[in-house]
């Protein structure tokens, strides 16, 4: 089965432009303001603009008010809201627009409960725990994931092309999502990484799906 891929922390168009040509399926945008990679809402509409259809545009939150998402989702048209903070179930749901929920994962967190709370989300982004929140580049012990887990498993957390072929093997996501493995700095993506990522995701299904 085809494994969608999720480029995260677009900030240029050039780079929306490259991880639409390399295929990705969804394009992610990020409003927290403390992040290197975070762009303004009227930024991102003007970005949105040049994704094609069919291709999520993904807006990713951290604590943000209501007022700030109903705001921002009213501003760029965004296909998918992810939560990436502390954000309960009933906030998450409030928005009347299909959402993800990240969960930042560490020894301890029973993510079979964590993914139950959230059973209205669209799919469950794990993603390992860094300061800042998101976007660290760091790699989570996916030993740490449920064979049960309910619901669709977006794998994140310090992918590149290096191991996002193991990562496939391994845990079998619905989809991939990756911020730092694609860069040539904070925002800045390297569009032959992208282009490398991809071949190395559409390699890696491949291989799995002939076993
Ligand atoms: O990307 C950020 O700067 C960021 C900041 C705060 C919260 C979340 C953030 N990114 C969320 C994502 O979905 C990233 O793609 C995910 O954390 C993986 O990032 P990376 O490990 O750098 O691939």
């Amino acid at each position: 089965m085809k494994t969608r891929i999720k480029i995260c922390g677009l900030t240029r168009e050039a780079d929306v432009d490259a991880a639409v040509a390399a295929g990705a399926d969804a394009i992610g945008f990020v409003f927290y303001p403390p992040s290197p990679r975070y762009v303004t809402p009227e930024r991102a509409a003007e970005l949105a603009c040049r994704v094609p259809p069919f291709v999520d545009v993904v807006g990713l939150f951290v604590n943000a008010t209501a007022d700030d998402v109903a705001t921002t989702s009213a501003t760029v048209p965004l296909n998918l809201l992810q939560f990436h903070g502390d954000e309960t179930p009933e906030f998450c749901r409030s928005f009347a627009r299909p959402w993800l929920r990240a969960a930042r994962v560490r020894p301890g967190l029973d993510l079979v409960e964590f993914a139950r709370s959230y059973s209205n989300a669209r799919g469950l982004l794990l993603d390992a725990f860094v300061e800042g929140y998101g976007g660290g580049g760091h790699v989570f012990d996916w030993m740490l994931i449920p064979p049960d887990l309910p619901g669709y498993l977006v794998l994140s957390g310090g992918l590149h092309a290096g191991n996002v072929g193991d990562a496939i093997r391994r845990v079998r996501p619905v989809a991939v999502d990756v911020s730092s493995g694609v860069e040539a700095g904070k925002g800045i993506k390297d569009h032959d990484k992208i282009a490398a990522f991809v071949a190395a995701v559409r390699a890696a299904e491949a291989a799995v799906g002939s076993i």
